[in-house]
């Protein structure tokens, strides 16, 4: 199978439901296989180390997906069993969603670019949109989780070429950013539920903790609903097959949805980042992230992360995570430690060497400290990861803290010069990460 020449969809042109008729969409059906874009190599990499492998594993056919602007990607994937294609009932609801949600944002959005017809395929699709500020070319590409949308279930797929059916289908929209998510619980701030119908389907939206997650539900009005929705089109031909249970109003699927999401209290984007990249999709949980000003506090590395994970819990008045990170050097008896943000902040690269000027041992550890608490009223749990390595002159970006002054022991280059995978298989994060995702898997 050839990839055709891309066929340009933006989404200003996208057709809405007033100019994409009900009709026209039961009677044709076409397939688009979609082109993920990215402004950020990291970004569109990691979108799909993330987030692919799980759908590959699902649904093999011979359809095949492109991430523009990134080479190395497509030899990264096994081509053949990709299944990147929807059909243009659920790429009509993606894309007015996205646009509606960028609306909201007031950033312009470029989501879909480059979507080739293809009759073949069928399988579910994570996707994120790209947006865009800036000026001329000068793009401030956007975090990898600025916002998501995101079929929730295994059971969600297309199925384009013989019926059309989605089954059991979810859509949930994320604003974990801290910038989005703020202005996300703005705009929701009035208003909790959201219902959206049209004539095949209703769409139900709860917000919390500044997502937005809609159930789908069968309805024969063809209206809309919610004033900040008014605009809001959407149009589709899906149908559930099958039988719906509801729970309080609420679908089965969105109820579970509902009890398992957990907020990862933060204000570091890059450890949000690793934390996705780290702990993948098996774990039942919808994470979903907040800033809170936590004061930094003082102390042992154990009680600075149950404190903090105390005042997280009662802020957020639900299940939460945080994090504490320390760089600790053996010569100094394990300081900075916990102190170790304004140690860099003060004294930079350059510094974090020389207050070892003195010294021999230039052994360090990087020591993760994650803690959970279910609820404002539990005790938080710990769990933590160290990793054992050497302070060096600064070598590799410069993008996440005292990463180009860290290497690990039995590696030749520092955490800032590694691979993202690599760093994410041996750092200290991972270690921490991998005990709380044992606990999580355990009991949600
Ligand atoms: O090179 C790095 N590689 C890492 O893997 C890493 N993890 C954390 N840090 C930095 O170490 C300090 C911890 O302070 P910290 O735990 O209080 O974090 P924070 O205040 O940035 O965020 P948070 O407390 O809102 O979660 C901050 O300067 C972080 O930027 C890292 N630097
Ligand atoms: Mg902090």
């Amino acid at each position: 199978m050839s990839l055709r020449s891309p066929m340009r969809v933006d989404l200003g042109s996208f057709p809405r439901l007033a100019t994409f008729p009900m009709s026209s969409l039961k009677t044709k059906t076409r397939h688009y296989r979609l082109m993920l874009y990215s402004f950020e190599h990291s970004n569109a990499e990691q979108s799909v180390v993330k987030y692919f492998p799980r759908i590959l594993d699902e649904r093999a056919t011979s359809s095949w997906f492109v991430i523009r602007g990134n080479g190395s990607l497509l030899s990264k994937l096994d081509t053949r069993r990709s299944a990147i294609v929807v059909d243009d009932h659920i790429m009509a609801i993606w894309s007015s969603m996205f646009q509606h949600v960028a609306e909201w944002l007031q950033q312009p959005a470029k989501i879909f670019e480059g979507l080739a017809e293809d009759g073949s395929g069928g399988g579910s699709v994570f996707l994120r949109p790209v947006l865009r500020y800036g000026q001329g070319r000068v793009f401030k590409s956007i975090d990898a989780e600025f916002i998501m949308l995101r079929l929730l279930h295994d059971d969600v797929y297309a199925t384009p070429q013989t019926t059309g059916t989605v089954r059991n289908p979810m859509i949930e929209l994320v604003a974990p950013d801290q910038l989005s998510q703020s202005r996300f619980s703005q705009l929701l701030a009035d208003r909790t539920e959201i219902t959206l119908k049209t004539a095949r389907f209703k769409l139900r939206g709860r917000s919390v903790n500044g997502r937005l997650v809609f159930a789908l539900d069968q309805a024969n009005e063809d209206i809309i609903e919610g004033p900040r929705l008014t605009a809001f089109s959407v149009s589709s031909s899906i149908v559930s097959n099958r039988p719906r249970k509801s729970v309080c109003g609420m679908s089965v699927d969105s109820a579970r949805a509902e009890k398992n999401v957990i907020t990862f209290v933060t204000g570091n984007a890059k450890k949000l980042e690793e934390f996705r990249a780290i702990i993948g999709d098996e774990v039942k949980v919808t994470f979903v992230s907040k800033k809170v000003d936590l004061p930094e506090l003082q102390g042992e590395p154990e009680d600075i992360a149950k404190e903090k994970c105390r005042l997280a819990a009662q802020d957020i008045q639900g299940p939460v995570i945080t994090e504490d990170t320390c760089l600790c050097y053996n010569a100094l008896k394990g300081l900075p430690g916990p102190y170790i943000k304004w140690f860099l902040e003060k004294l930079g690269h350059d510094g974090l060497n020389r207050i070892l000027d003195g010294f021999e041992d230039k052994s360090a550890y990087a020591l993760c400290t994650f803690a959970f608490c279910s609820s404002p009223e539990q005790e938080p749990i710990i769990f933590a990861g160290k990793t054992d390595g050497k302070i060096v002159p600064a070598r590799g970006p410069t993008d996440f803290g005292w990463d180009p002054v860290f290497e690990p022991d039995g590696y030749s280059t520092t955490y800032a010069e590694m691979d993202k995978n690599v760093k994410n298989s041996i750092s200290h994060r991972y270690r921490a990460l991998s005990k709380l995702k044992d606990y999580l898997l355990s009991t949600y």
